[in-house]
């Protein structure tokens, strides 16, 4: 919990609010008069990546009832409302506990198609152009289903959503920082038979206790093998872990950051190097890593001049995917159209897409931006 953020309610009103329709009047950047659509028509098409993504996190409660009948697992929950009624936490921890649960009833490859397939839909649905996706091996390897069953399901699915909705994506695979060094070490070994399908590695699950520094070796490995390093850092951790991300794992992005706020020295670093930090306002509530979204580091990171994106983390837990996230926190933190349009920007920006593929997609945002201002 950053300090001064109290914790008040599970949903803020401000999330309740984000969903309601604002009709504006106003002016094109060519200075022609048009009706504005709603804040959430103006997110809903603006063209965007999203690059913090748990796949095991778009399990819907619908879909994990349906995997759990396929795969004849019995679940502590009579229904998906009784389930959804338990998506109440505290802390990071308590909403890991659940996230592990719920991963259980995946066990064949296509329950892995299905699961990316579904997120992929949505993102379709969301006018995100590209998405940078991670997955858990341990999640799964540690209770007996093959690394080869969960990387083949997932890249089936993004193969056809190449094909058939236009949608581009990496795949990376994170350590789980609660587990040791050697089980990071072998699940490496196992990721070398498919560099070809893993862009990068990354660092996830309980944070405090598990610093950065646990895994250097491991990431020095896989920089070695050719992997890119992201990590999630400053999420529940102190900023000294996001510093320590920098320097000890030398990762391109890190995935949360937000702690960031509290060190004067790391911000100005970051905004320097302009090492981009993946940012989910949803989940940093759901999770209590802020009180309220009014509170949210969002706005006075982007102008400390740091490289932030909006994302969505774990969407079926923290109720929402990425435009949820953009219209709540805009809302609560009254951000322009130009932030906005600053934010799906900067998703491209710290994508890892080719530097013409960048300038594809910033080039649409832009138009659409200047047309629709
Ligand atoms: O929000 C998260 N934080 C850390 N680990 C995670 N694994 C899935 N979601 C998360
Ligand atoms: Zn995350």
């Amino acid at each position: 919990m950053i300090e001064g953020m109290k914790v008040e309610g599970l949903k803020s009103r401000t999330f309740c609010r984000a969903k309601a329709f604002i009709f504006k009047k106003n002016r094109n950047f060519d200075g022609k008069r048009n009706i504005m659509t709603t804040l959430s028509e103006f997110i809903h098409g603006l063209p965007k990546a999203e690059l913090h993504l748990h796949i095991e996190g778009t399990l819907e409660p619908e879909l994990l009832f349906q995997l759990a009948e396929r795969n004849h697992i019995q679940l502590k929950y009579p229904s998906v409302e009784a389930l959804k009624k338990a998506y109440k936490f505290s802390n990071l921890q308590e909403f890991l506990d659940l996230y592990y649960e719920g991963a259980n009833v995946l066990i064949e490859e296509q329950d892995f198609y299905d699961l990316a397939w579904d997120y992929l839909e949505k993102c379709k649905e969301q006018n995100v152009v590209h998405t940078e996706i991670f997955f858990d091996p341990q999640t799964h390897t540690e209770r007996g289903i093959l690394f080869a069953t969960v990387i083949n399901g997932i890249n089936r699915a993004l193969q056809d959503a190449r094909t058939k909705l236009g949608i581009s994506s990496k795949l990376i695979m994170c350590f789980l920082r609660h587990l040791d060094e050697a089980s990071a070490f072998q699940t490496l070994d196992e990721a070398l038979d498919y560099k070809d399908l893993i862009v990068a590695v990354g660092l996830d699950s309980s944070e405090k206790g598990n610093p950065p520094a646990k895994f250097e070796r491991v990431f020095a490995k896989a920089r070695e093998e050719g992997f890119l390093t992201v990590a999630h850092a400053g999420e529940e951790g102190p900023a000294s872990f996001v510093k320590d991300a920098v320097d000890l794992l030398k990762i391109i992005r890190i995935d949360h950051g937000i702690a960031a706020i509290q060190d004067e020295f790391l911000l100005a670093e970051l905004a320097q190097k302009q090492i981009p930090l993946t940012v989910c306002p949803l989940s940093n509530l759901e999770l209590r890593a802020v009180d309220q979204l009014e509170n949210h580091p969002l706005k006075k990171l982007m102008d400390h001049g740091l490289l932030v994106t909006v994302n969505s983390d774990d969407p079926a837990y923290f109720g929402g995917y990425v435009n949820e996230n953009y219209l709540a926190s805009a809302e609560a933190l009254g951000l322009s159209k130009a932030d906005l349009c600053q934010l799906a920007k900067n998703s491209v920006i710290a994508s890892l897409l080719s530097e013409p593929e960048k300038e594809h997609h910033i080039n649409a945002i832009q138009q659409y931006c200047s047309e629709n201002a």
